[in-house]
């Protein structure tokens, strides 16, 4: 399924899942069911060891993954199944290891077989990922590159031409996480990458609520949340109400 998101000052929801956390049957059936709820987008989470940009929550997520066994090959097939659905596209959120470890090209083949839509890979460096990026589109993946409050604007204007799909705007600076509240300049950020790119942009990190949500219509084309919902499985709880009540604050 190709992705495309709203970009018609609509606000649509794209919810994180941790491949294999607490294990990949409950992966395969909670995304199997979120892409059916009206989501733009699943974006599915490969577990890595030095996850740098995720904080305690997904980080501990990755780890059980991993160590329930969680091979990126078994990702992969997850996705395949999630994709399967034919209801969202699914896009990957990996870091640069897992894929260098698989090999670039299989990795790209695989998924691009799989019906996964794009890939997110937050470490590498937009202006080193020209070779990746091309791997990548060349399967017919898009690429997604992160913005952050602190990028300047020339490493913004890179990541907008980069990116095909849409723009992350990390909204905070530093890790993944639920926050109380976001920084009061998300909007001013969000309009900053406007001027940069037609592309719609999605905000992303530390988005929890749907007062948060609903903080963004009007600003973003789609709000990104991934550990809330970690969370939400993480006390055992099933987290489609949640997505539902995310998804009402998107209208
Ligand atoms: O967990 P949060 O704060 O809701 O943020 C989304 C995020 O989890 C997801 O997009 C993501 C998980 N790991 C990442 C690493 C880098 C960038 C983004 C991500």
């Amino acid at each position: 399924m190709t992705l495309s998101l709203p970009n018609q000052g609509g606000l649509s929801l794209i919810p994180y899942l941790m491949a294999g956390h607490p294990d990949l049957a409950t992966t395969r059936e909670i995304g199997r069911k979120l892409v059916n709820t009206g989501i733009a987008a699943l974006e599915l989470g490969i577990p890595y060891s030095d996850p740098l940009a995720d904080g305690p929550v997904i980080q501990r997520a990755g780890q059980r993954a991993l160590d329930a066994g969680a091979t990126t090959e078994a990702c992969l097939e997850v996705a395949a199944d999630i994709a399967a659905e034919r209801a969202a596209p699914v896009l990957l959120m990996t870091y640069v290891n897992p894929v260098l470890a698989y090999g670039p090209q299989r990795f790209a083949r695989d998924a691009a077989q799989a019906g996964v839509a794009g890939v997110i890979i937050p470490d590498v460096p937009v202006e080193e990922s020209a070779g990746i990026a091309r791997t990548m589109t060349v399967a017919g993946l898009e690429t997604v590159f992160l913005v952050a409050p602190t990028s300047p604007d020339d490493r913004i204007a890179a990541a907008c031409a980069a990116s095909t799909g849409f723009v992350y705007c990390v909204t905070v600076t530093g890790i993944t996480g639920s926050r109380s509240a976001l920084p009061t300049d998300v909007n001013a950020l969000l309009a900053k990458v406007r001027t940069h790119t037609d592309l719609p942009v999605a905000a992303g990190f530390g988005i929890s609520s749907a007062e948060q949500v609903s903080l963004l219509r009007g600003h973003a084309d789609a709000a990104i949340v991934g550990s809330a919902i970690v969370n939400e499985l993480d006390a055992g709880r099933d987290p489609g109400p949640l997505v539902r009540e995310l998804l009402s604050a998107c209208k």
